[in-house]
């Protein structure tokens, strides 16, 4: 069978999840087998070098699945025919930081960006923000962007996902994998809702197995909202190798189909699902099915829920207030 080839434009390349990531695409680990792939690899100029040595080392991997890689500091260049836009390039947080004070910071390189991605992307691009804050970095690209469907712009809270799955797989004793359904609403921040009273192991409810309700309130909770800052404090950067990963799973989780009963976490605008506003960038429970992204409607939040649920979108509808005011939307 003739294999499809798609162009995967990648920015911040030469960075830390740059150096992650790229293999991982090239070996055919987010777009799977069949799928052979050019690179378009976006840098500041004076990281150009840096990516070199980068290119240098996926040409020695000799992908079967990698069949061009273009170097660029022009976004239109890098962007051109661009199935896939996937958006690092940003400046990460340090210790002491929220993901919120980056929004001057990163805010408005993704309105060019955005701008970049409708004039120069190929009919059918997705766009899938990583670099933070990534919520409203992908609402000021998909503002940006206005002749391209809204649809098509996403934010990447698989990293919490994952991390949720993990926390809950440790505490029960269970295999990571037994763990289904681990839906995370709103922010990829210190707001965001880890949802364990709607989440499965071995498909019977979390609160089944871990009976320690107060953990799952506190602790479990707190542990995955606050994953990010331990890690940089930890390793004096912010995650790279599982943040690649997460975008790798991610992507993978939008083109392919989600198997039957299952949901993933992914970031993308509401059309008013569950009382979020219209347009705002919100991680829902979705599905591929049929090759469309659907948002999974009818999960109910008790008061618990409920409560976590409005503080994460009040930061949202804070955030979105704030770039508006600055003029990025
Ligand atoms: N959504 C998520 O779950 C996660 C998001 N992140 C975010 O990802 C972003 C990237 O993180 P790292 O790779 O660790 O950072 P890094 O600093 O190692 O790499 C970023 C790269 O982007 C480049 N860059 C900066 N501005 C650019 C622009 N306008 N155009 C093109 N390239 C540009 C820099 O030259 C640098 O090479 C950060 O904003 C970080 O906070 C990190 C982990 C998880
Ligand atoms: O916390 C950060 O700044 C990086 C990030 O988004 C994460 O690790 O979840």
């Amino acid at each position: 069978m003739a294999k499809r080839r798609v162009k995967v434009a990648v920015t911040g390349a030469a960075g830390q999840i740059g150096y992650a990531i790229l293999f991982r695409i090239a070996s055919g680990q987010m777009l799977g087998p069949e799928t052979e792939v050019e690179l378009q690899l976006l840098e500041l100029e004076q990281a150009l070098p840096a990516l070199k040595g980068v290119a240098m080392e996926l040409e020695d991997c000799a992908f079967p699945l990698l069949k061009n890689i273009v170097l660029t500091s022009d976004l239109n260049t890098a962007f051109k025919d661009a199935n896939y836009v996937v958006c690092v390039g940003s400046v990460p947080r340090k210790e002491g930081m929220e993901r919120s004070d980056l929004l001057k910071i990163n805010g408005g390189i993704f309105t060019a960006q955005g701008k970049a991605v409708e004039k120069s992307a190929a009919s059918d691009v997705k766009v899938f923000v990583v670099g933070n804050p990534c919520n409203t970095n992908a609402l000021i690209a998909m503002n940006a962007a206005k002749g391209i469907p809204s649809d098509r712009f996403f934010a990447m809270t698989t990293l919490d996902e994952n991390r949720a799955k993990a926390q809950l797989a440790l505490k029960a004793g269970v295999d990571v994998s037994s763990v289904k359904n681990m839906t995370i609403w709103g922010n990829h921040s210190a707001t965001q809702y880890p949802d364990f009273y709607n989440a499965l192991i071995n498909g019977k409810p979390v609160t089944d197995i871990i009976t320690d309700t107060e953990w799952l309130k506190g602790d479990f909770i707190k542990t995955v909202q606050q994953r990010g800052a331990a890690i940089i404090k930890a390793r004096g950067l912010s995650s790279a190798a599982s943040a690649a990963n997460a975008a790798i799973d991610g992507i993978y989780n939008l083109v392919h189909e989600t198997p039957a009963g299952q949901t993933y976490s992914m970031c993308l605008a509401s059309n008013g699902e569950y009382g979020v506003d219209k347009g705002l960038i919100f991680s829902f429970p979705c599905r591929t099915e049929g090759g469309k992204i659907k948002i999974i409607e009818g999960i109910k939040h008790n008061e618990f829920g409920q409560e976590k649920f409005k503080l994460t979108l009040d930061e949202l509808r804070g955030e979105r207030d704030a770039v508006k005011s600055l003029g990025l939307i």
